[in-house]
């Protein structure tokens, strides 16, 4: 087997607001290809961590390298064209468009024509917006939503926005794809559906996942390993089998099955 390389190194991180450390002295590692879970219980500290690493806030202390480029304090817009893609756990989509043209304008950002072309309607432009369209309807396709894409999105149940939340943010070319809490409003059919498809697409694209998620079945399932945050600090990471065993956990987690 090719050698693990690492791709996210979150070192010493803290993040403060006002007097409050919602994130404090966290390090993660993640290698090239892994399916890491983050989980803790509500007001842990998990999605500051995600907005650390995307860009929507600097960390107060500490360190970040993607690829092994030291990506702390970057815009979001230049950490997503390093290769870093979100979803929210409030599903973010543009709502009032067709599902179709909510994965294009992902794509968007990796078309080969020009601007100028566009503008100038070139017929670079025509074959590319062919180009971004057939790629888009192959990427809805994978999310079973191709039969959906002149639907508006907001009209879509919940559990096809979320996936089609994912589809977009795929269709960005992600090295890394962050998922916040993808099985949320899901029913148990939905999220076994999600699990398979989470590690499909980790394959297929060959991405590397960390994912946010309170349903345990699919961070157990799914994740080779796990973090833990409680009131914003690791306080375990494991396997699956370590993290549900591991007292600081089952503490954190009291009254819950972890
Ligand atoms: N912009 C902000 N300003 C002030 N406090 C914030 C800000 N963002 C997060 N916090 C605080 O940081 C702490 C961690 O919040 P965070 O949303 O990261 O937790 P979480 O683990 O994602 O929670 P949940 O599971 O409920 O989504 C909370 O006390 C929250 O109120």
């Amino acid at each position: 087997m090719a050698q693990p390389t690492l791709l996210l190194d979150v070192q010493h991180v803290s993040r403060t607001f006002g007097g409050l450390k919602a994130v404090s002295d966290v390090t993660i590692q993640i290698n090239h290809g892994e399916l890491i879970g983050l989980i803790g219980p509500n007001g842990a500290g998990k999605t500051t961590v995600f907005n650390l690493l995307t860009g929507v806030y600097e960390p107060s202390e500490g360190k970040i390298f993607f690829n092994n480029l030291s990506i702390g304090g970057l815009k979001p817009y230049q950490i997503t064209q390093k290769g870093i893609a979100r979803t929210f756990q409030n599903i973010r989509l543009f709502s009032d468009m067709t599902v179709l043209d909510n994965v294009k304008i992902a794509y968007h950002q990796h078309a080969k024509h020009s601007a100028l072309s566009s503008i100038l309607r070139l017929p670079a432009h025509f074959s590319g917006e062919k180009e971004i369209e057939d790629k888009a309807i192959d990427f809805l396709k994978i999310f079973k939503l191709d039969t959906k894409k002149d639907e508006i999105a907001k009209n879509l149940p919940y559990g096809e926005q979320r996936r089609l939340e994912i589809a977009r943010a795929l269709a960005a070319r992600p090295k890394l794809l962050l998922l916040d809490e993808p099985a949320a409003g899901m029913n148990p059919q939905e999220t076994h559906e999600l699990m398979n498809l989470i590690r499909w697409i980790r394959d297929e694209f060959d991405l590397t996942i960390l994912l946010i998620e309170h349903d345990m079945s699919l961070v157990m399932g799914v994740c080779e390993r796990i973090y833990v945050l409680d009131h914003g600090q690791i306080i375990a990471h494991g396997t699956p089998d370590e993290i549900r065993n591991n007292p600081k956990v089952i503490e954190a987690y009291l009254g819950q099955e972890v």
